[in-house]
């Protein structure tokens, strides 16, 4: 979350988890949803990587299809979801019920979703810690409490014998990510964890993420929908439109310097570029299409102010957006910059007709 570690040596290194040319869709009687159109993205440990996107855009189809957790008619049709060396996609069900929840951890907007009413939060932690760390009796709810207290409830010891509903909001979304770390994980997934918190229990809790990743050196995948949030805690951005990432860039230079059409539109309407915790996506006219057919085009150009003629025919890929970018790509027959446009026009045609993209 701490925006040196972009420059850290870490970033060498193998990654986490290395999401590769990923595609689900949707079989529904009308039509075949593109919910996640050939995407790439690497996440290092230690590392928080930020989704953000308009609603409909992908972000948490990205998320459940890591976990393979894509709900029927939907299916993963292609790529490579590799963690710690391995692909995830080859995983036996039972294989992948020990990973989730185990060295994969989820965290969703409504803490109710995970939390069963039925039981106290105490015995779902030590649920857990049974399932994916064996532990029971006195040593289990003794670590309950601990977690409890690492992510600052009060009174830990008496609050695990109370059930979901003697929570508040903020203290719920705390016994989830307590009952996340109880699998001590080195991946957390976040899909919009504290959008339904008001600000000031959202920033506390966005806070105790940063301490919890650098104590154990989690790799973090944020979706949000909230450009200040996404300053706030990632180290890197990818920005999706309709099943793709259009761009992608350590976040100071995403805010810094955004290239691609629709990441400026999203970020000039945010008065001081949207630095502060609670700032929603800028909002550019007409919506978020359906990616229900093959692109051969460009999914953004009906709403881009940038359009020209080849962005009805040709589909860009991601490329580096100049020469001398350092990891930052950008899928827009603008780039790269140096190029003059027909020439740049031409690196997308051959690219998207070798299936792949540039990296
Ligand atoms: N079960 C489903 N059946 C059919 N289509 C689906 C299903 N789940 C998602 N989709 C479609 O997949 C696309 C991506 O949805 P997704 O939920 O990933 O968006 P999102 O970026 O997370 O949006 P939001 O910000 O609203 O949560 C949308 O077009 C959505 O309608
Ligand atoms: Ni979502």
């Amino acid at each position: 979350m701490s925006v040196e570690r972009t420059a850290d040596p870490e970033r060498t290194d193998e990654p986490l988890l290395s999401v590769e040319n990923l595609r689900t869709a949707f079989y529904t009687d009308k039509e075949v949803i593109r919910a996640v159109d050939d995407i790439s993205f690497d996440i290092h440990r230690g590392e928080t990587v930020g989704i953000v996107g308009e609603s409909g855009s992908g972000k948490s189809v990205t998320a459940r299809s890591i976990m393979r957790l894509v709900d029927t008619p939907g299916r993963i049709d292609d790529g490579r979801i590799v963690y710690e060396g391995e692909d995830l996609l080859e995983k036996t069900p039972k294989q992948m019920r020990g990973i989730r929840g185990g060295s994969i951890a989820m965290v969703f907007q409504d803490p109710l979703t995970s939390l069963n009413p039925v039981y106290t939060v105490g015995n779902q932690i030590k649920e857990s810690l049974r399932l994916h760390r064996g532990m029971s009796g006195s040593e289990a709810t003794r670590e309950a409490v601990e977690l409890l207290e690492a992510v600052g409830i009060p009174d830990a010891r008496r609050r695990i014998r109370e059930y979901p509903h003697q929570f508040s909001g903020g203290m719920r979304q705390r016994a989830v990510i307590a009952m996340a770390l109880a699998c001590d994980p080195d991946l957390l997934i976040c899909d919009e964890p504290t959008t339904a918190l008001d600000v000031t229990i959202q920033a506390q809790i966005l806070e105790l993420l940063e301490e919890l990743q650098e104590e154990r050196d989690l790799g973090i995948m944020f979706i949000t929908h909230d450009m200040g949030v996404i300053a706030e805690v990632a180290d890197r951005v990818n920005v999706m439109y309709a099943g793709e990432i259009v761009e992608s860039a350590p976040v100071v230079e995403l805010f810094e310097s955004p290239k691609h059409p629709y990441t400026q539109g999203l970020l000039n309407a945010i008065p001081g570029q949207g630095l502060d915790a609670g700032e929603r996506l800028a909002t550019i006219e007409g919506d978020v299409p359906t990616p229900n057919e093959e692109p051969t085009y460009c999914r953004f150009a009906p709403r881009c102010p940038k359009e020209f003629e080849d962005c009805r025919q040709v589909h860009p890929v991601p490329v580096d957006v100049s020469e001398d970018a350092e990891d930052h790509r950008a899928a827009c027959l603008l780039y790269p910059e140096e190029l003059e446009t027909e020439e740049a026009v031409d690196v997308h045609r051959t690219e998207g007709a070798r299936g792949g993209d540039t990296r």
